[in-house]
């Protein structure tokens, strides 16, 4: 294969010249370039140094791996010290096979020097930078740089040193056969010569027997021929014939070898060319050695180079590390002094508690004390008092009423009339009077008076967690000494089972909507112990005579009737609360309704609390229905107050919520960060933005004792943490009752209930089921869903995949004594929601010792923490929690749950017994948003403290 080589060499360095586009156009851009024809023969020469090349070549190929390629190459050295390599195309690497010898062309030669030259000072500047003795002295950027530029420029040299040795090779290899046909020639001519001389003897030979038959003849003229002697000429005669044709035959000979030494000068010509070829690469040669020598030595500052590239690199790393440590040791030292503050608040918090109590005993003892009679006083005492009382009475200081009380107080001989004597015996009558007068006015208040206005109450009318929440918080704010009181529709499908004494009140409620007074019947009777007020409008459209709790097309009409109809209630009824606390949309009127129409009217004594339960359900609905309730659209539709953030001709029930009320809730510290911005506000952050000061987020908990294992009559077998082969004896009756295989015992059984809307990630449920049956375990779902599609998909799984399985089994309605066996029964509980406000199932879980399975957000952040998370201390890890919201993050929290339980069964056993305990003592709470620790907090109710509350009054 043709090969063109274009290469200049300098003493100080190598520039290799020419682009393929200029070596296309002329070749006088070259300094050399080798054509050879196969043909030609010429002497070997400086064998020796071609083999050292060869050496050195292998050595090359070893050290730098160069890619040997048999393709026409041009190498471009540009004056920015970058090599750039092109191969060369098809019709240059023909054009380039033709020619013979070398060529100089010394137009060319001092441009291209200088650029040569230019261009060796690059690679030297690249290579070997001014300080070559410190290599610290570089800027390690720099380095890399030069270390990149060097091993680019080595790589591109060796690349052309190879196919130099090639060139070489193939000269020399060419030499060698010249030689070779030239020493055959050589020989020939030899041969010829000394034929040519044995000729030339014959040939002297002929011409004495010429003379001698000539004379011979002559002698036989005169004498006369002799039989003898005409014998002896005739074989004269042959000789001399035979002589002659060896004469003509070294004629031709002459001829031939004429010839021949034509050729042979002809090929001495080439050999000569051929030699001076050899000696000009052979000076290529020497001065690729001095190069060579160079880039050793430009090698070995880049050896230096790179151990100090990478003496500063693991440096770079080390202090990366050690950032990487640093920053741990300051997160872990946060978290610490969080978890110490944390521990802090809630000892202070204890401290307040007992501090509470104690004065609460003190008072109690100095009531006791007061209400004890005082018999160490004479009756004598007793009459005057009362004679003093009467005589006020008379002169018209007090009033009879008055004087009434002041009578029993002596009668009783109370201690309250007592000191209160003592303490104005010395005074004047007026201020005696005074004195006696704030006995009668005197008050104790022994809590607050609370009044819920929901859509939702659990157990009569749960949907969802709402549900759970005002029963819940209900009974634990009962509990604590307020007074609490609940008002929920009256629906057509509550459980009425769960109300006691249920009676309809002897009144009438009227209440406005659509520009007329509606009548409503009013019921009461108490569930779990709270009293409930169940409003039932007597309104054409039987608004809560559907069947159903949520979800009608009237929805925005029938709840907004309903806020109006609760406040029309404690204004009638005379009421004073403290604290009117309204949840979600459906009561979320209930906040400009109060202080637009309500307060006006007296119902005054209270301060508003919203709770927001869910921020994807806002109740909004054209700007004209809010009228129907008696709002002012034209003052409510604004910017400010209820307009919708996102449909400006709508009012949105939840903005008008956050705006009116004093304290505005939601249930988990991580949903309220996650509402507050853009992705998870539903369009309302900007509101909850504005309104930040007054909106805070509290984990809710659950009812301990309506969720509790060890009373729970759902259950087939009751148990506790400490004896969990209850727990395994309702996993076998829920097998038995829903026809699960019960084959092998410890197969996990995963548990799933829920609504199956969107949020609750269906489409991670659904992958849940298949990955746990992979995984050799059993799932059940109990759950149902508002939105069609949904329902019928889950139908479609159920009844079509798996109907009868004997692994899976979807239960698809809402059951809630179903519910109960569940938790109890399932080993793991999954809950892979997109988003979750707060979440109820994960608790409830864990009090029946079922180790949940969560997608890391909103209140599951809250409460799970991952038993792998080393960030969070060990106590407080309680099950399993995954962030992505897909199908790998389902699959990696599952397999390590399936894990642990499969082959840590003690492990297992102990978890399921931490977080039972652990729940029973109470649920997580946070106690800032900023705080990723959990504490204890005292179980559902204590969520809303009495701090809270006690700031709404302020
Ligand atoms: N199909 C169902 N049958 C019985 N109870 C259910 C069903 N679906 C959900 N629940 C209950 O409803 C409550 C759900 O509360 P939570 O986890 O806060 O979710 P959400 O309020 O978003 O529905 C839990 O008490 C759960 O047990």
């Amino acid at each position: 294969m043709a090969v063109r080589l274009t290469t200049w060499f300098v003493s100080q360095g190598i520039s290799i010249s020419g682009s393929s586009s200029n070596s296309k156009r002329s070749n006088s851009n070259s300094r050399f370039s080798f054509h050879y024809s196969p043909a030609s023969s010429c002497k070997l020469r400086h064998r020796n140094l071609s083999c050292n090349c060869v050496n050195k070549r292998q050595k090359l190929k070893k050290k730098n791996a160069v890619e040997q390629s048999s393709a026409t190459t041009d190498f471009q050295f540009n004056s920015d010290d970058d090599f750039q390599f092109n191969k060369d195309d098809d019709s240059e690497s023909e054009s380039a096979s033709v020619g013979i010898a070398p060529v100089l062309n010394p137009e060319s030669v001092s441009d291209d020097e200088a650029h040569a030259n230019n261009a060796n000072d690059s690679i030297s500047n690249a290579l070997v930078p001014s300080d070559q003795t410190n290599p610290s002295a570089y800027n390690t950027q720099d380095l890399v740089g030069m270390i990149r530029n060097a091993e680019k420029n080595i790589h591109l040299l060796n690349r052309a040193r190879v196919n130099a040795l090639q060139d070489l090779d193939k000269i020399l290899g060419e030499k060698e056969a010249l030689q070779g046909e030239m020493n055959a020639l050589e020989m020939k001519l030899a041969e010829t010569d000394a034929r040519i001389r044995v000729a030339a003897q014959e040939k002297i030979k002929v011409e004495l027997l010429g003379d001698q038959l000539d004379k011979m003849r002559n002698e036989m003229r005169l004498n006369g021929g002799g039989a003898e002697r005409e014998s002896a000429l005739k074989e004269l005669e042959s000789k001399l014939s035979v002589s002659q044709e060896d004469v003509s035959k070294l004629s031709n000979l002459k001829v031939e070898c004429k010839g021949l030494w034509e050729k042979v000068e002809n090929l001495q010509l080439l050999l000569d060319k051929a030699t001076k070829q050899a000696d000009q690469a052979i000076i290529v040669l020497q001065q690729n050695q001095e190069i060579r020598k160079k880039v050793d030595k430009l090698e070995e500052s880049l050896e230096e180079a790179n151990v100090y590239k990478q003496s500063s690199e693991k440096m770079q790393q080390y202090n990366e590390l050690m950032q990487q440590k640093i920053k741990l040791m300051e997160e872990r030292l946060q978290k610490s002094d969080e978890e110490i503050h944390s521990y802090v608040q809630l000892y202070q918090e204890s401290v307040e508690e007992f501090q509470d109590t104690l004065n609460t005993l003190k008072e109690e003892s100095k009531r006791r004390a007061l209400d004890e009679p005082v018999d160490d006083m004479p009756w004598e005492f007793w009459s005057r008092l009362l004679l003093i009382i009467d005589g006020w009475l008379f002169e018209n200081k007090i009033s009879i009423d008055d004087a009434k009380v002041l009578r029993e107080m002596v009668w009783k001989r109370d201690r309250r009339i007592h000191d209160s004597y003592m303490a104005c015996k010395e005074k004047n009558v007026h201020e005696a009077v005074s004195t006696f007068l704030r006995l009668t006015s005197s008050q104790t208040s022994p809590g607050l008076h609370v009044v819920h206005i929901a859509a939702e109450m659990a157990p009569v009318a749960k949907v969802g967690g709402l549900g759970d929440v005002v029963a819940g918080l209900g009974k634990a704010l009962q509990k604590k000494g307020h007074l609490v009181e609940i008002v929920i529709p009256k629906y057509d499908c509550m459980q009425y089972d769960f109300v006691r004494d249920l009676r309809a009140l002897d009144v009438v409620l009227e209440s406005y909507f659509d520009g007329r007074l509606f009548k409503s019947k009013v019921w009461v009777g108490t569930v779990e112990g709270l009293p409930v007020y169940f409003i039932e409008p007597l309104h054409p459209d039987r608004f809560f005579w559907r069947g159903q709790f949520l979800g009608e097309r009237d929805d925005f009409k029938r709840f907004s009737f309903f806020s109006r109809a609760a406040l029309e209630l404690l204004l009638q009824s005379g009421k004073k609360p403290d604290i009117i606390h309204c949840h979600d949309w459906q009561t979320a009127f209930v906040a400009p309704l109060y202080w637009d129409l309500y307060a006006p009217k007296g119902l005054n004594s209270a301060r508003i609390c919203f709770t927001c339960h869910n921020f994807e359900y806002q109740g909004t609905a054209p700007a004209s229905e809010l009228g129907s309730c008696g709002l002012d659209v034209n003052q409510l539709k604004r910017p400010d107050r209820m307009q919708d953030n996102s449909s400006h001709d709508r009012i949105n029930a939840v903005k008008g919520a956050v705006v009116f009320s004093n304290i505005v809730t939601t249930v988990s510290p991580t949903y309220a960060q996650e509402v507050r911005t853009a992705e998870g506000g539903h369009g309302l952050h900007s509101t909850l933005n504005f309104h930040s000061k007054k909106f805070i987020g509290i984990l809710n908990g659950i009812d301990a004792d309506a969720w509790n294992p060890a009373t729970d009559t759902h259950l087939k077998v009751q148990y506790n943490a400490n004896d969990l082969q209850g727990k395994a004896e309702n996993k076998e009756d829920i097998r038995r009752n829903l026809g699960l295989s019960s084959a092998d015992v410890r197969r996990p059984l995963v548990g799933c209930i829920t609504r199956l809307v969107p949020q609750k990630g269906v489409h991670l449920i659904r992958h849940a089921i298949y990955r746990t049956l992979e995984l050799g375990g059993q799932f059940v779902l109990l759950g149902s869903s508002p939105v069609h599609h949904i329902q019928r998909e889950f139908e479609g799984i159920a009844n079509h995949i798996f109907e009868n399985h004997d692994h899976i089994r979807l239960i698809l309605k809402y059951d809630d004594s179903l519910s109960h066996s569940i938790f109890a029964a399932s080993d793991m509980f999954i809950i892979p929601s997109i988003f979750e406000p707060c979440g109820l199932t994960q608790m409830i879980a864990m009090r029946y010792g079922s180790i949940p399975i969560v997608r890391k957000t909103g209140g599951l952040n809250d409460s799970v923490f991952d038993v792998d998370d080393d960030t969070i201390p060990v106590q407080f890890r309680n099950g399993y929690s995954f962030l992505s919201a897909d199908e790998r993050g389902v699959n990696g929290a599952l397999e390590r749950a399936f894990d642990l339980y499969t082959s840590k069964p003690d492990s297992w056993q102990q978890l399921v017994e931490k977080v039972m305990k652990w729940i029973s003592v109470g649920t997580l709470r946070h106690h800032s948003t900023k705080n990723s620790t959990p504490s204890l907090w005292p179980e559902q109710g204590q969520q809303l403290t009495l701090k809270q509350y006690d700031s709404l009054l302020s």
